[in-house]
């Protein structure tokens, strides 16, 4: 579901990405067109090494590109992350070992919003942990949680500044399997209860698929979208889902390209 350049909440236009100096210089993405709808639910696939992470580094402000625009929520990346219109997270979930569930959500917080009292704070916190399920885990510490709990603290950590927008890499790589189809049924379930602007970086095809509107296909070489498809799935998603001839269809068509892209890759 692309929207025109004027209205998407995320685009990217034209957007190419140089490392090293004068004498080494590597072009690792280049023409990175990419447009998200407000409230949609985009995945960037692609073998090992296309540029994905750099590609969700840009939209969230943490490198700047070297040929290109980038806007998020009608801004600047940096600017769309100070005024805490975006939400990150991670393949790791990075709590504070030595502060509870609570007080990690709460810790980013008290860093960036002056404008609420501590209470009010902690409140907000206890939502947005009740939300991501663990309102009986609020007081345990990193360490008395599983990798999936402490993935659910992460997000809960990253919405509980309400961003607009949701920049997610690998965040379920980490997971067991059945643990990972869980927290996707979960991310399914708070995308759809919050309506934010989700893009996620993932090396699963069945997990793009599942969860997405688009899957956008990365290739290398330098990096570029190959083919952007939209997923003719109907919401709500469930088990079911993936024995719908269009899921079957869609992952099959991924798969393809992928081999495809993974070939020319590895070509000697
Ligand atoms: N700071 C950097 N300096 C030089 N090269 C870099 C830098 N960061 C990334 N690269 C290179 O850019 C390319 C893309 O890296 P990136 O991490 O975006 O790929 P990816 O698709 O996310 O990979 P993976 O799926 O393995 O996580 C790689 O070849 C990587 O070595």
């Amino acid at each position: 579901m692309s929207e025109s350049g004027a209205s998407a909440h995320i685009s990217v236009s034209n957007v190419s990405v140089d490392f090293g100096g004068k004498q080494s210089r590597v072009r690792v993405l280049s023409g990175v067109n990419l447009k998200v709808r407000r409230g949609g639910f985009a995945s960037l696939i692609g073998p090992s090494g296309c540029g994905k992470s750099t590609l969700l580094k840009i939209l969230s402000g943490l490198l700047t590109p070297s040929e290109g625009t980038v806007s998020v929520a009608g801004l600047r990346p940096q600017q769309a992350v100070l005024e805490r219109r975006v939400g990150l997270v991670f393949q790791e979930a990075t709590l504070m070992p030595w502060k509870t569930a609570r007080q990690n959500v709460c810790l980013l917080m008290e860093l960036s919003d002056k404008a609420r009292t501590r209470a009010e704070i902690n409140d907000r916190a206890e939502e947005m942990l009740r939300l991501v399920g663990l309102g009986h885990a609020m007081d345990r510490y990193p360490t008395q949680l599983s990798g999936g709990m402490r993935q659910r603290v992460s997000i809960a950590r990253a919405l509980a500044l309400d961003p607009e927008v949701l920049l997610m890499d690998e965040p379920f790589g980490a997971l067991d399997a059945i643990t990972r189809e869980e927290m996707c049924a979960f991310i399914l379930e708070i995308w759809q209860r919050t309506g934010k602007t989700i893009v996620l970086v993932t090396h699963s095809i069945d997990e793009a698929v599942f969860l997405s509107e688009e899957v956008h296909v990365m290739a290398t070489g330098p990096a570029r979208i190959l083919e952007s498809l939209d997923v003719r799935v109907p919401y709500p998603r469930t088990d079911d889902s993936f024995t719908d001839p269009a899921f079957i269809e869609a992952s099959n068509h991924l798969r393809r390209l992928l081999k495809a892209s993974h070939a020319r890759t590895v070509a000697p």
